[in-house]
């Protein structure tokens, strides 16, 4: 039945006669839309083509390679050689693109329907050496750049942590030294690991020390969990980092935080990279450095959408690692998350 407060539905009504075919290269998204049409193509209808059937691209989107221009893409990273603990990342973008098949077109939290607002494709993954990192970040920061060519906004998807740093040059090649919102349960800016430099352990450090991030605004969110020393915490501050911690979220609440982190980030080009073990292992089991006592799935989403008003320009959503998954949790939570990344970034036009 057609619904009026449905935006599919306010395209043509579905044609039983007529059922799309996902094969059939004129109509590849079971779309509705009039070829040509100068509005955005949408992801593959659910109500006409089952949403269990056919390849996986993030929400059933059009692959980039399907359509003229991207005002956003969606790009994997499955790169997970900087993990100093359990691997698996690997496989993060392809867990998050099955699990986002139950993505709805309709964002009732945000009341925006972002696929039509803005034309979003996937962009399939980087290919990167997982045998040389120096290498791999190099082909991270050249296939990112190409991608945002024509003013495309990016959001990956990992991949371990290593790749937010090549993402960052990328970006601060095109906007400047941007504001960060970092939410993780690790505050990824040690040094070196085993001599190395690049790891998922250390991008920020690297991306604070190449000039890539603007000092006076960065934040960790949801932070805890054990150190390597006393000095962690003031030699993270002189790199110029906030931190909320996890337990702060819990003891000052959503809207405060929301608020904090405004004033924080003001009108600042913004990226925002989220490390899935930011939340709970109860929320995200799925991920290779678990820590105790994190957000939940909710206090995250509410935080994100409490950032709408925000000048984000690019995110990343890393360290899903669907080995250690169970029933999608994990999956699922940030195939939500990558959902309202979109949103924002539908919201959030550069001035
Ligand atoms: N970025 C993530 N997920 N973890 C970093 C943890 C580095 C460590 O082993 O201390
Ligand atoms: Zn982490
Ligand atoms: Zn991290």
């Amino acid at each position: 039945m057609a619904d009026p407060q449905d935006p599919q539905s306010l395209q043509d009504p579905p044609n039983p006669q007529d059922p799309p075919n996902p094969q059939d290269p004129q109509d590849p998204q079971g779309s509705r839309s009039p070829q040509g049409s100068r509005s955005p193509q949408g992801p593959v209808d659910s109500l006409r083509v089952p949403r269990y059937a056919g390849p996986a691209t993030f929400a059933r989107l059009p692959r980039l390679d399907q359509v003229s221009h991207a005002d956003i893409a969606i790009v994997g990273v499955p790169f997970d050689s900087g993990v100093s603990y359990r691997p698996g990342a690997r496989f993060g973008p392809t867990a998050v693109r099955e699990a986002s098949r139950l993505l709805r077109p309709y964002h009732p939290g945000l009341d925006v329907a972002p696929f039509a607002v803005a034309q979003v494709a996937d962009a399939g993954d980087i290919a990167c050496n997982p045998f040389n990192i120096d290498e791999a970040v190099e082909t991270i920061q050249d296939a990112a750049a190409s991608l945002m060519v024509g003013g495309t906004r990016l959001i990956t998807i990992g991949g371990d942590h290593t790749i937010a740093l090549p993402l960052l040059r990328a970006v601060a090649r095109e906007h400047g030294p941007v504001a960060l919102l970092h939410f993780d349960a690790h505050l990824d800016t040690w040094d070196t690991y085993f001599g190395a430099a690049y790891t998922h352990g250390t991008p920020f450090r690297r991306a604070v020390e190449e000039g890539l991030l603007d000092t006076e605004a960065l934040t960790h969110v949801g932070t805890r969990g054990s150190l390597y020393s006393k000095n962690d915490l003031p030699e993270d501050r002189r790199l110029g980092f906030g931190v909320i911690t996890s337990a702060d979220v819990m003891r000052r609440g959503v809207d405060e935080i929301i608020d904090a982190l405004h004033q924080r980030v003001g009108r600042r080009p913004l990226y925002i990279s989220i490390d899935i073990d930011v939340l709970d292992p109860a929320h995200a089991p799925g991920t290779g450095t678990p820590e105790a006592g994190g957000l939940t799935s909710r206090e995250l989403l509410e935080i994100l959408r409490g950032l709408a008003t925000t000048q984000l320009v690019a995110a990343d959503i890393v360290e899903v690692a669907p080995a250690y998954d169970h029933a999608e949790i994990t999956a699922i939570a940030a195939s939500h998350i990558t959902y309202d990344l979109t949103t924002l970034l539908t919201l959030t036009r550069p001035s």
